[in-house]
């Protein structure tokens, strides 16, 4: 289990991580998901041991990563975006020397070491120097130094960055099958990668907790009645009148008319209303036919820059999903030496 609560990380002026207070339960494989330059790197950097932080606390399993880092560190294994591998030696070379600096027990770390290949699928190449291998398998034997030894947390950064699509999919199906034994925290800036394998999503952009929920509530939060596509047969002007005059819809969209005698728009309802209701016993009332009436789903994607995009906004959406907004930022920015 790992804790943060209020961490603040400034670099001279700049905050790369602000007020950041979550949790991360044991067993499920979460994401954090952020654009570029959101402070993700910096609280994994944090929470690994690799970098100390302005304010706030972080525990891995109860120990204080700052109070007792050893402790805490030996519950987690980290690939961080840039896999510290040394490329001349071969993989087992390497990775019995990472088992030597985790101080894994003497006369169990052929053992682990092995298991490590096993896992990520490197076994075959354990006699091959790291500079000889694809971007993919040096990517896995990166993972196989996270895993090494079973620290119960594996924190991966950008993990499929570079990586061409069959290994995209490969190093995917990998964290699957780490996350059946491990607490698995990834992060990504891309967001059909997280929602395809986590189970919980923090948002975060300009270093503050945007959305935390899981990806199931999250996906059910884009789809739904809030906003409809409807094709109705009736006159143009009357629908449009009819329906901006219901209380509960917020905007009329016109869409391409397919056919002159039909009106096709969208309907986005008010926060948290569903609108289907009203819009059939409008079009009762006022004799239009509804010839199609669909859900617009809104993919992670929409939500994502929802949240991101708006720049100094605060506003609470969907608090029964239990959604939680902060005032969020979004924009370009560029890296500053030092800190
Ligand atoms: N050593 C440093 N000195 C100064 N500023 C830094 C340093 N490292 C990071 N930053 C800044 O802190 C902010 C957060 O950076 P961080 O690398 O944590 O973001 P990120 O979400 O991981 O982004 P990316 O996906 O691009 O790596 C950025 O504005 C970045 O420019």
């Amino acid at each position: 289990m790992i804790e943060i609560s209020h961490l603040v990380k400034k670099y001279g002026d700049h905050i790369a991580v602000n007020d950041l207070t979550l949790t991360v339960e044991p067993g499920k494989i979460y994401g954090f998901l952020g654009p570029n330059g959101a402070g993700k790197s910096t609280t994994m950097n944090i929470i690994t041991g690799y970098l100390g932080a302005t304010s706030g606390e972080v525990k891995i399993n109860g120990f204080d990563i700052f109070a007792q880092p050893e402790e805490a560190k030996k519950c987690v294994g980290y690939l961080p975006e840039i896999p510290p591998l040394y490329v001349d030696m071969t993989v087992r070379e390497y990775l019995n020397f990472v088992a030597e600096l985790k101080k894994l027990e003497k006369g169990r770390r052929n053992k682990y070491v092995e298991e490590a290949m096993e896992t990520t699928g490197i076994t075959a190449q354990q006699s091959r120097l790291i500079r000889n291998l694809s971007k993919g398998y040096r990517q896995r034997v990166g993972f196989a130094q996270a895993v090494l030894g079973y620290p119960e947390i594996i924190i991966l950064d950008e993990p499929t960055v570079g990586l061409d699509p069959k290994q995209i999919i490969e190093i995917r199906d990998l964290i699957k099958e780490l996350g059946k034994n491990h607490t698995v925290i990834l992060s990504s800036h891309i967001l059909s990668e997280i929602s395809a394998v986590c189970d919980h999503i923090f948002i975060i952009s300009k270093g503050k907790l945007v959305a935390g929920d899981s990806t199931e509530n999250l996906m059910k939060q884009m789809s739904g009645a809030q906003e409809i596509e409807l094709l109705i047969k009736g006159d143009n002007a009357a629908v449009q009148e009819t329906f901006t005059g219901i209380a509960e819809v917020e905007k009329c969209i016109p869409l391409e008319q397919k056919d002159e005698a039909c009106v096709h728009l969208n309907l986005i309802a008010k926060p948290g209303m569903d609108i289907r209701e009203q819009v059939f016993a409008s079009c009762v009332n006022h004799g239009f036919v509804i010839l199609q009436m669909n859900p617009v789903s809104k993919s992670l994607e929409d939500v994502f820059l929802e949240l991101t995009e708006k720049e100094g906004t605060q506003k609470e959406v969907l608090p029964e999903k239990k959604l939680h907004f902060v005032k969020s930022h979004f924009g370009k920015e560029s890296k500053e030496d030092g800190e």
